[in-house]
């Protein structure tokens, strides 16, 4: 069985790549401290409990699976929250990641896919953005990323790690027909929110501005489907066996849409207002990110074939509609 080693596989991009993997034949053994994740999501392959700074733990799982590659997902990724802890971020994340990559060493495996994030760009010069646009990130969420895409440049040129950064925007959507979304214990997103305020779960949605540099003064960021990465991750993998070196591809639309329009398109599928405040900017907010996403076509052969924003906010609503409630892991496995 060929198996996939997946850290954070019990998360939100995690668990869909767990089903993707599993589709094109892949076995995925997800390893995961359940920090923010699920058992209920690991549904694919075997769960192991663990945490990737946990030297002989993974050492073990390692042994035990001689997984072909690893994905992985595992880290913090909050981005407030990275501005009040950098030490726990440095740690989980940069830390983590090092002992990750010298277990691997260890063990000989040479494949590695790591879920970096658009975030590493900082506030861009322009957009759409490019692999090859300058990279300074302004939260300790975003730095915490860029440090890692450094360490595994030089382990590709030191040691032949076959690397490859997928930077995302924004994730979004669900598998919902497959018991699977976005269930973030502390949910900062945009589409969760304002697709809980719909259903009556929570207060109104807070607009964070409306006097950018935009067509309607909104925040505009590219939202691309949980399932076309999971899609990129499992063709990065395969292109993974063939080069070595670091490599680093965008996955996102290239199409942009703001604050307002997200509200609008989840207005249109509930078929009704969604409570709303208009408020102040959110720190560190760029008025507009978006994807070039040309060098994953080329490369990875990939595009993205369910990010059309009507699917997007229809497979999330579906997720959260199946929920009994607010997002607990409780609830959600009750309801599942
Ligand atoms: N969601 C997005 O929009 C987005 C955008 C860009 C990048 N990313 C990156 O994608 C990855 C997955 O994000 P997500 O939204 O699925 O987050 P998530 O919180 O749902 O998943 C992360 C998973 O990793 C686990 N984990 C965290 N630290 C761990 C550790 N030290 N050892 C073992 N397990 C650990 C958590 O329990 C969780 O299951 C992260 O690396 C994140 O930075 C996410
Ligand atoms: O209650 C809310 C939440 C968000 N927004 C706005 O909605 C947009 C999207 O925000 P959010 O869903 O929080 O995503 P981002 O801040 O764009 O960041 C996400 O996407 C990044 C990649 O783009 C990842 O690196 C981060 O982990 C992830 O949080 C932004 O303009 C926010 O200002 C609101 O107006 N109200």
């Amino acid at each position: 069985m060929r198996h996939v080693l997946v850290t954070g596989g019990a998360g939100y991009v995690g668990s869909h790549a767990c089903r993707a993997l599993a589709k094109a034949g892949y076995l995925p053994v997800a390893l995961d401290n359940l920090s923010t994740g699920h058992r209920w999501a690991v549904r694919w392959g075997p769960l192991e409990i663990g945490d990737v700074a946990d030297h002989k733990t993974v050492s073990a799982v390692m042994a035990k699976y001689r997984p072909l590659a690893v994905m992985h997902f595992a880290a913090l990724s909050l981005v407030g929250e990275s501005a009040s802890q950098p030490g726990r971020y440095y740690d989980n994340n940069v830390s983590g990641t090092l002992t990750l990559l010298q277990a691997m060493r260890s063990a000989g495996i040479e494949r590695f896919i790591f879920s970096s994030t658009c975030a590493t760009y900082g506030q861009p010069d322009s957009c759409p953005i490019a692999e090859t646009a300058r990279q300074q990130p302004i939260n300790t969420y975003g730095r915490s990323k860029l440090m890692v895409e450094t360490i595994l440049r030089d382990f590709a040129t030191a040691y032949g790690l076959h690397a490859i950064a997928l930077r995302y925007f924004n994730a979004a959507g669900a598998a919902a027909n497959d018991g699977i979304g976005e269930a973030h214990p502390c949910e900062t997103h945009l589409i969760p929110l304002v697709i809980e305020a719909a259903l009556g779960r929570r207060g109104p949605v807070q607009i964070f501005g409306t006097d950018y540099a935009t067509p309607d003064g909104t925040c505009q960021r590219d939202y691309i489907h949980v399932n076309d990465l999971a899609d990129a991750h499992v063709r990065a993998l395969e292109l993974s066996a063939q080069q070595s070196g670091f490599q680093a591809f965008n996955l996102g639309t290239g199409r942009p849409y703001s604050v307002r329009e997200i509200v609008a398109a989840v207005e249109a599928r509930a078929g009704r207002a969604v409570p709303q405040q208009l408020g102040p900017r959110r720190p560190g907010d760029p008025d507009a990110l978006f994807a070039d996403p040309a060098r994953a076509r080329a490369a990875l052969g990939w595009q993205a074939r369910e990010s059309d924003l009507d699917n997007i906010i229809g497979s999330a609503w579906a997720w959260h509609a199946s929920l009994a409630g607010a997002v607990s892991e409780r609830e959600v496995r009750l309801a599942v």
